[in-house]
């Protein structure tokens, strides 16, 4: 059965407008729907909190109105409830219609009575955030000392680049309607959202079809990992070739045992020199090293994939390397020492299959990433041609026609020197068994999050190949990792 990607779509604000739009237009009353996503705020302030002094703050939007149907849920079920309005919902919207069935008590929208609740529903400003959050409404969100329920996103989050827009607050719990945005897992938006509860409104999956290109979260139902044939043998599975540097050889092996772990059916090492190749002997008994040059290499057709870049220099030897690898129609995933050589002429990697650059090297190849990491990977994507995998606490993972994918299954204790050796071996393993360049990014990055998130603290780069396989059968076995409210 093919994955079903739907539930793990990511609109920005303005796409979940247009998805609104469309669900509205197909005759779902937009009341409904409002009614809907406060009955969900209500009921998720009701599992996560005792009845207490309950503020919420409502702007003149949708959010606003959210906030009014969840104040009067709230009430109803005997929390003490005080509404504080920013300016008054526009007459005749959805928002006016649940205010005016407000019946309850109104609070000043001010700093002071902010400080006073127990529980503050920050129903603000959600997708339609106009400019940044300043003033009155800053200084009142500041205030806070009690936990924040943010309804669909803290505001002044911005939910299409999980940016800050002048102030927003930290909340302990965001409840979201219909799908996540990818602010809700870039950061600083992750870590200001808390906890994410993700809540079904009654919108069809049908109108997810009006806002492509598609961007979805990283998750097991995103790809699909190969499973080899009962006639699979060792070339069938894929030979993965990896250039080694003179010096740090450590890195090149660390991409070996990756990609042996993420199921290659044969792994070469090819090393500079004697010396190197006396190294790289002394490591992983089951991997091939040799000094032969690489064009002797490259006339074996079975040597689907190369990794070129961990240990390598950042020289322009490397980049001839490439262009040599190409020339023969081979996949390349190009990381590290091959990404520093190509610094400032990304065109040079044009061909490539996947480049796997962190940010400092993203960087150094297209320019400053800016506020938008996600934009940057696309924009690098459609430049290159290749894959491009944007490491980071929020790996984003972008293809040339616009699909892109945000990993947030990693632990952050992923950050050590030679885990990317690691994440080049294994998505060089998923290309050489045939699954496609945006497919074996997103599934390497997630494959290595689980593997990372089974080592714990404490992991050091070379945990993560052995913790591979677990990753696998769990990727294998993992459902839709959602639960709707
Ligand atoms: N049918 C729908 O469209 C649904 C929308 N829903 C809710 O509606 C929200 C979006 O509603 P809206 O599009 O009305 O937008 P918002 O409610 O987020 O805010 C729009 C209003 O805030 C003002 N504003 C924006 N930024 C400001 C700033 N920094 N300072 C001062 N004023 C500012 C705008 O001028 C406008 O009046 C979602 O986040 C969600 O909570 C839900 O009710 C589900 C259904
Ligand atoms: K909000």
């Amino acid at each position: 059965m093919e994955p079903d990607p739907g539930p793990l779509a990511l609109l920005t604000p303005e796409e979940m407008g247009r998805a609104d739009a469309a669900a509205i237009a197909s005759g779902i009353p937009g009341e409904r729907l409002m009614e809907a996503a406060g009955r969900a705020v209500a009921r998720a302030a009701q599992r996560r909190f005792r009845p207490c002094r309950t503020l919420v703050l409502a702007g003149p939007g949708n959010n606003g109105g959210d906030g009014y149907v969840a104040a009067r849920l709230l009430e109803q079920a005997g929390w003490p409830v005080a509404v504080a309005a920013l300016a008054p919902p526009r007459p005749g919207s959805d928002a006016a219609l649940a205010a005016a069935r407000w019946r309850g008590p109104f609070a000043p929208f001010a700093p002071a009575a902010a400080a006073r609740a127990d529980l503050v529903i920050d129903a603000v400003f959600g997708a339609g955030l106009a400019r940044p959050v300043e003033g009155l409404v800053a200084e009142s969100l500041a205030a806070i000392t009690a936990p924040i329920l943010a309804v669909d996103v803290p505001s002044g989050l911005d939910g299409a680049t999980g940016q800050v827009r002048g102030f927003a607050p930290r909340a302990a719990l965001t409840v979201t309607f219909f799908r996540l945005k990818p602010g809700h897992l870039l950061l600083p938006g992750r870590e200001l959202c808390g906890k994410t509860v993700l809540a079904d409104i009654g919108l069809p999956a049908s109108v997810l079809e009006t806002v492509l290109p598609p961007c979805w979260e990283n998750a097991p139902g995103l790809w699909r990992l190969p499973v080899p044939g009962l006639a699979a043998h060792k070339y069938s599975r894929g030979h993965v070739t990896i250039a080694a540097g003179a010096g740090m050889t450590g890195a090149a092996r660390l991409a070996a045992a990756g990609a042996r772990r993420a199921g290659a059916g044969l792994v070469t090492l090819v090393a500079p020199d004697r010396v190197a190749g006396d190294v790289l002997r002394a490591g992983d008994p089951g991997v091939i090293v040799t000094e032969a040059p690489a064009a002797t290499l490259l006339g074996d057709p079975r040597r689907h994939v190369w990794v070129l870049g961990p240990g390598l220099p950042a020289e322009p030897a490397s980049l001839a390397l490439l262009d040599s690898v190409l020339a023969a129609g081979r996949q390349v995933v190009a990381d590290a020492g091959l990404l520093a050589a190509a610094a400032g002429t990304p065109q040079r990697l044009r061909g490539a299959a996947v480049l796997t650059p962190h940010a400092g090297e993203f960087a150094r190849l297209f320019g400053p990433i800016g506020e938008d990491r996600l934009s940057a990977a696309r924009r690098a994507a459609a430049l290159t041609g290749a894959v491009i995998l944007l490491k980071g606490p929020d790996t984003v993972i972008a293809a040339p026609d616009g699909r892109a994918a945000i990993n947030r299954h990693a632990p952050p204790f992923l950050a050590t020197a030679g885990s990317g050796d690691v994440l080049a071996g294994v998505i060089a393993a998923l290309l050489g068994s045939g699954v496609s360049p945006f497919d074996a990014a997103a599934a390497g990055a997630w494959l290595h999050g689980e593997a990372a998130f089974r080592c714990g603290p404490g992991l050091v780069a070379e945990d993560l190949a052995p913790a591979l396989p677990a990753a696998l059968a769990m990727a294998s076995q993992a459902g839709r990792p959602r639960v709707a409210i």
